[in-house]
């Protein structure tokens, strides 16, 4: 009998990322065997990378025909059961666990199988964040109908941010209404900063119950992280993935009566909505419509963050415009640590190549004694955590490589026993 396998997801809101790991115990850490991502699904074509046993099997490869994120999840699929040298893979019944990263997990703390009720559940909590739950939730009945046997967990990004504080998550609004439509702070990432609390503690040689970070997590959609004691007590993120810093194509935090100004029509349906799926005007506008999109024309930052060094003036004032938020939450977080900071961590595709980003926001923070280290920084590196701060000064910088499937497969392994179907 072959070994049981676990399959990591993650839709993200431009790339889908699965990987495969084989797991022998709850206490070691799974081993991965393969990685397969599409990215770019903001910036046509979107492109293919694959990796198994340590080598690369397709790099960069260029796919028209992928638009979506069920689309891409199909592409993957497919490009596994068509990969007859992946012998651990042989057949659906091999995958044990399919992880899923769903983004809004309302009031869930705990990763949770996903039977009829819990689906439902989710369903209905993606009234509060249709942009980003609809994909995993199709990716869910995919594989439950590809891999009958396997058991589907959930796994939120809003979990890890259990543990703010209530004037921290409390908008100040009618607590009755808030109550009853569950309208506070929720906070997403959450896996990704748990997989850099962790390493980044150990880089440090710290316990992670002891690590404080100011922790940003730098992708298509971006957010910051205030951690206490290994703990999330402050996000940029809110009530959905909207709020806070800019994204690709997200505003990020507005004046809340701009939509109203921006159209009349606010309030009615998008052309997006789908039956099951209702998504207004302002929605649209603010989530797929704003950021580096309607400011540039283009989503890729590493394209923004170049031509701005060339002149160009609306990449550089996107640049300067997130160089400009990213610093106000360091600030606002140094504060909440009371200036007791481990380090300033810097995670996510932009977070993690984006060396001109990393010098500019390291640059404006250097009051509160951060300093980059110029060479440091242009080559980081491949290990999971590195410093590019420079040595002696009263802050550390690290970059972390996030792993978001790393994180639920790791958590899946620990709790295999509890999570597996009776
Ligand atoms: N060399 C680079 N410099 C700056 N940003 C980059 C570079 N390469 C990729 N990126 C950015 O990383 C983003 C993808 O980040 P990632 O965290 O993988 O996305 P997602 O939010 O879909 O998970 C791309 O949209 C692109 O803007
Ligand atoms: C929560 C969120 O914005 O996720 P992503 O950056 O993967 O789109
Ligand atoms: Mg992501």
């Amino acid at each position: 009998m072959s070994p049981k396998l676990i399959l990591s997801i993650n839709a993200g809101s431009s790339s889908v990322k699965v990987s495969i790991f084989t797991y022998i115990s709850p206490t070691t850490e799974p081993k991965q065997l393969a990685d397969i991502q599409i990215s770019g699904l903001t910036s046509p074509p979107a492109t293919l990378k694959y990796s198994r046993d340590g080598s690369q099997q397709i790099s960069n490869k260029e796919i028209l025909s992928v638009r979506s994120a069920q689309d891409a999840w199909a592409y993957i699929l497919n490009t596994l059961i068509n990969d007859h040298d992946f012998t651990a893979l042989q057949h659906p019944d091999d995958v044990e666990f399919a992880c899923h990263r769903v983004v809004h997990g309302g009031d869930y703390e705990r990763p949770t199988r996903i039977d009829q009720d819990t689906y439902h559940h989710l369903e209905a909590l993606s009234d509060l964040a249709p942009l980003h739950n609809a994909g995993a939730l199709e990716i869910v009945k995919a594989v439950h109908d590809k891999c009958p046997k396997t058991t589907n967990i959930a796994f939120f990004d809003s979990s890890f941010h259990a543990t703010i504080p209530a004037p921290a998550k409390t908008y100040a609004i009618n607590q009755d209404i808030a109550r009853k439509n569950g309208l506070r702070k929720y906070g997403f990432h959450g896996l990704s900063y748990s997989y850099i609390t962790r390493n980044c503690a150990s880089h440090l040689s710290k316990p992670a119950s002891e690590t404080n970070l100011i922790a940003l997590h730098l992708g298509s959609g971006a957010s910051a992280c205030c951690v206490q004691n290994g703990q999330s007590i402050d996000t940029s993120m809110g009530l959905t993935p909207l709020a806070g810093l800019p994204g690709a194509t997200r505003s990020g935090d507005v004046d809340p009566s701009l939509i109203f100004h921006f159209t009349h029509e606010a309030g009615k349906l998008s052309p997006g909505s789908t039956k099951d799926m209702h998504i207004t005007q302002a929605e649209q506008i603010l989530n797929k419509e704003s950021g580096w999109k309607a400011l540039t024309g283009t989503t890729d930052f590493g394209t923004i963050s170049s031509k701005a060094g060339e002149g160009d003036e609306m990449c550089k004032l996107a640049f300067d415009i997130f160089v400009d938020r990213i610093v106000g939450y360091v600030g606002s977080y140094y504060v909440k640590l009371n200036g007791d900071v481990d380090a300033l961590v810097f995670a996510g595709g932009l977070g993690e190549k984006g060396s001109a980003l990393r010098e500019a926001v390291v640059r404006k923070v250097g009051c509160l004694g951060f300093e980059i280290d110029g060479g440091r920084n242009e080559k980081p590196g491949d290990e999971v955590v590195v410093d590019v701060g420079k040595e002696g000064a009263r802050h550390r910088v690290l970059v972390c490589q996030t792993d978001e499937q790393a994180e639920m497969a790791g958590q899946c392994a620990k709790e295999a026993d509890d999570l597996r179907r009776p």
